[in-house]
């Protein structure tokens, strides 16, 4: 049975005093949860011992983003190891601000996803097309593309069947990020199963890998992208620094689907 994961991205947002407010209700509210969905909050990195001490267990804590590098004189730069060793389960790779803001390409995305695997973490991994590319009838190739190229070292892994087993990809329609605009619950549920036959083809287990979707998910519309087959989660930005709305959006999965 494939993971069902809710993860909140605070993206460049948070202060010590969100994270004792928003992390102890989250642990309070979605401890009793009993519709087996994992609760990630993914602050900014300065604030991931903060919430590994609040959450106690009951919510996983993951990073925003990693370096090309494990350690040395690359100022600025977290690794996955540190992220390993300051407890996190979970890494980013590849969210579209990185692309677009940083110019990661897909072949850094590669070598994040490869050193986070063995560091031992999950890597999720964000694809997603532009307005203009969905507008031009490219949505599923650009996606597919980012898939093969992001995942590629997980292909070339040594130990291939088990690194797939730390790899979750979210689909985040750009246009969708920040702006209030989410995919419909049919086109989001397209594109995943779209995903899902390129990690088959990949040679991936792709049953098995949780596929999450991000883009303006709100207590109001995770219900129904929730009720899709092939959609496993949420990636949620905005609305993870809500308390209320994001307890409420995990407790949207339904039960014992
Ligand atoms: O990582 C989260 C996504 O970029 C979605 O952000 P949003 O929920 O604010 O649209």
């Amino acid at each position: 049975m494939r993971r069902r994961i809710v993860a909140g991205n605070w993206k460049m947002n948070g202060s010590k005093d969100l994270s004792e407010k928003l992390v102890g209700y989250v642990r309070s509210e979605t401890g009793s949860l009993d519709n087996g969905v994992e609760v990630v909050i993914i602050p900014p990195a300065l604030y991931v011992g903060d919430v590994l001490r609040l959450a106690q267990d009951a919510v996983s804590v993951g990073v925003q983003n990693v370096g090309q590098w494990q350690a040395g004189a690359y100022t600025g730069e977290i690794s996955s190891e540190m992220a390993k060793d300051a407890g996190c389960r979970y890494v980013l790779v590849g969210h579209s601000e990185r692309r677009q803001l940083f110019g990661e390409t897909d072949e850094q995305v590669a070598e994040k996803v490869s050193l986070v695997l063995a560091s031992g973490l999950t890597a999720i991994v964000c694809v997603g097309e532009t307005l203009e590319e969905r507008e031009s009838g490219q949505a599923e190739s650009v996606v597919a593309a980012q898939v093969r190229a992001g995942l590629s070292s997980v292909v070339r892994a040594a130990s291939s069947a088990s690194a797939w087993k730390n790899i979750v990809v979210a689909y985040e329609p750009v246009w969708a990020i920040g702006t209030g605009k989410t995919a419909t619950a049919e086109d989001a549920q397209a594109m995943h199963a779209s995903i899902r036959g390129v990690l088959k083809d990949m040679g991936a287990p792709a049953e098995e890998i949780s596929l999450l979707y991000g883009g303006s998910v709100k207590a109001d519309n995770a219900a129904a992208l929730f009720s899709e087959p092939d959609i496993d989660g949420g990636l949620i930005g905005g609305a993870s620094l809500v308390a209320e709305d994001f307890v409420s959006i995990c407790r949207y999965f339904p039960a014992g689907a």
